[in-house]
């Protein structure tokens, strides 16, 4: 499993680029896409990300052309295929629901595809050795589908996908029946076939930590619409609102109310900003304690403590009954019940406006 991908199999036709214009969806009257909009350049990997009912299969299918848009536009490599079949979109698909042929074997579910577009049988039967090589499917190639468990069937779908040779591969939560070991280790596989074999990759996941992890861009969906578009860098350093500030990392961002915060003089924003306009955005892995001469302190009381190995979440009860969590590194854990004062830097804080809940940029 751990071998580096071979470049030796698999000619992918030249990758592809993907561009998503104003794209809409409306199940009767009910809007479930509006005005969405992003691209990802040939070869990338580009991850839809966001919780549960925010629309990120109805995305991915209406990229797929299993369903039709109610507005905007589909491009591939620049060409315009919303009103093109699903067929004739040249893109590979793995779904939660992986359908395999429960007749034939793993080998030839693995290499239906190939079989179809007439690939000669020494490429075929090298590609889908090297494959399955890959994906620890090399002992299971002769069973049938009833007799492999949930995990190993779904590493056949993705197998198949993968043998296709499609510039464009749509996939949908495709590791969420494997155990933690085995997702850690397709995730890695995934993401070198993406780039060895210069396939696009658009990838459905609510796990952020996958998203983080495997791609090159992420676009976090809330309620059908775009919160954030960026790189996991972007996310996870420039939260571009609350929502993304609060979905983002493991646990939240703290949101806190300025008078529940010792501010330093000079806080970089516009003038007239008033103390209770914003918020203040604090990963709880980027606070102290103790607070050691910190830019922005805060005092509460300890409520509980939870050992997680690398770190211990202290859950802290701000003056104004606010909950606050800090993970601290340090050996030094107080008690519960104590008072203690902890701090962070001006690199580590984000305002945003209480209004729209929008990230409010520093002056330079
Ligand atoms: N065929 C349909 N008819 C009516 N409403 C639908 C249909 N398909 C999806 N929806 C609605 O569209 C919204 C988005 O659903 P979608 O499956 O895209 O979300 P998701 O982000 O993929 O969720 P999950 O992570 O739970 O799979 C939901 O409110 C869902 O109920």
């Amino acid at each position: 499993m751990n071998k580096p991908a071979d470049t030796s199999f698999g000619n992918a036709t030249a990758a592809v680029s993907l561009e998503v214009r104003n794209l809409r969806k409306s199940w009767g009257k009910t809007e479930v896409l509006s005005d969405v909009s992003f691209r990802i350049g040939a070869g990338g990997f580009l991850t839809l990300l966001g919780p549960s009912g925010c629309g990120k299969s109805t995305l991915l299918r209406l990229i797929s052309g299993l369903d039709e848009t109610s507005g905007g536009q589909i491009l591939i490599d620049g060409r315009d295929v919303s009103k093109v079949s699903a067929a004739d979109r040249n893109l590979g698909m793995v779904f939660q629901n992986y359908a395999l042929f429960p007749h034939l074997t793993i080998e030839e579910n693995i290499g239906y595809g190939l079989k179809i577009r007439k690939v000669d049988k020494t490429r075929r039967d090298k590609t889908i050795a090297r494959v399955s090589d890959l994906m620890g499917l090399g002992p299971l190639l002769q069973r049938k589908p009833s007799q492999l468990s949930g995990g190993q069937q779904q590493r056949v779908a993705l197998a198949r996908v993968l043998v296709s040779e499609r510039p464009l591969v749509l996939m949908d939560e495709p590791l969420s029946n494997l155990d933690a070991k085995l997702r850690t280790e397709i995730r890695s596989e995934i993401r070198s076939l993406n780039k060895t074999l210069g396939i696009t990759v658009i990838y459905v996941t609510h796990d952020q930590s996958e998203a983080l992890s495997m791609s090159d861009e992420v676009v976090l969906l809330n309620a059908g619409k775009i919160a954030q578009w960026g790189t996991p860098r972007d996310l996870y350093e420039s939260p571009a609102n609350t929502f993304s500030a609060s979905f983002i990392g493991t646990p939240p961002t703290n949101l806190l109310e300025p008078a529940d915060v010792a501010l330093p003089e000079n806080l970089g924003l516009d003038g007239g900003t008033a103390l209770t306009d914003y918020l203040i955005g604090v990963r709880p892995e980027t606070m102290c304690f103790p607070a050691d001469g910190a830019a922005f302190t805060l005092t509460g009381r300890v409520l509980s403590l939870e050992y997680e190995g690398n770190v211990t979440l202290l859950h802290l009860e701000a003056a104004s009954g606010a909950k606050v969590i800090v993970a601290h590194g340090g050996h030094d854990v107080p008690a519960p019940g104590a008072e203690v004062t902890v701090g962070w830097s001006h690199e580590a804080t984000h305002f945003f406006s209480k209004k729209d809940g929008a990230a409010i940029r520093r002056k330079t």
